[in-house]
């Protein structure tokens, strides 16, 4: 079984639209493990223009699925993640001021950095992951940093998927047999969608986690939240 973690950044994004409590990020992502889910995930950004670091502080002791805290380390990130200890920490290259995250980690050119930030993490217990391209170098290079897990960054999968999914899905099972045989965890996520999403899980059977924000809190508009999660469940079986 695929875990599936909902990245609810974009229940907060409607909520600060109107800066009251409209949706209740908290409420949101307790119905979302009441549905089924088996972990949250958040992107707090260095602006908090959608999930904010109060969010995760009020998340962090109300979760009862794996809490996954995504983000650039930089040292409020890391006291942040430190402070509330989540299942799982997911180090993102993001620019202060990228609109979403755009490519993953060179492991090789960083691969000293990596490694000094997932050993900070791993000391306190808290399992690591890091985002990188489907590039077989950076599963390597990831594999140097002592990280437990990567996650491939699918927005190519789920650009490409449209026009030739042969073609777009072949780096990704490339990586995932290597990451699988070098023993590291397998996590993917970017653009996933309930169209995408059974083709990707078949292609890699031995997935462990995807998270899904966007396309699933635009499908929930349409089919309802406990709709859109059983239907990634039962694709992810
Ligand atoms: C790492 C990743 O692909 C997601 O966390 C994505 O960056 C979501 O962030 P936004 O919701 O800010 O687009
Ligand atoms: N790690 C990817 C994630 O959390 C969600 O990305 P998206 O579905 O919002 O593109």
């Amino acid at each position: 079984m695929t875990k599936l973690s909902v990245n609810i950044n974009k229940i907060a994004t409607l909520r600060n639209a109107r800066g009251g409590n409209m949706p209740n990020v908290l409420e949101a992502a307790k119905r979302i493990e009441s549905f089924g889910a088996n972990g949250i995930t958040v992107h707090p950004r260095p602006d908090e223009r959608h999930i904010t670091y109060q969010d995760v502080r009020d998340l962090a002791p109300s979760l009862t699925t794996e809490f996954n805290i995504e983000g650039n380390p930089n040292q409020k990130f890391i006291d942040l993640v430190l402070n509330n200890k989540p299942t799982q920490v997911t180090l993102v290259p993001d620019a202060v001021d990228a609109i979403t995250s755009n490519a993953g980690w060179d492991t090789i050119k960083h691969q000293d950095y990596l490694r000094k930030i997932v050993d900070i993490f791993k000391a306190e217990g808290i399992r690591t992951s890091i985002f990188v391209d489907p590039d077989l170098e950076m599963i390597k290079g990831a594999k140097q940093t002592g990280v437990d897990r990567i996650e491939l960054y699918t927005e190519a999968f789920a650009q490409n998927y449209q026009i030739n999914p042969t073609e777009a899905i072949q780096p990704y099972v490339d990586c995932a047999n290597l990451a699988q045989s070098l023993t590291l965890g397998i996590n993917a996520g970017h653009d996933l969608s309930l169209e995408n999403i059974s083709y990707f899980k078949t292609c890699i059977p031995f997935l462990d986690e995807v998270s899904i924000g966007h396309a699933l809190i635009s499908e929930a508009l349409y089919l309802g939240l406990e709709t859109v999660v059983k239907r990634y469940l039962k694709a992810l079986k």
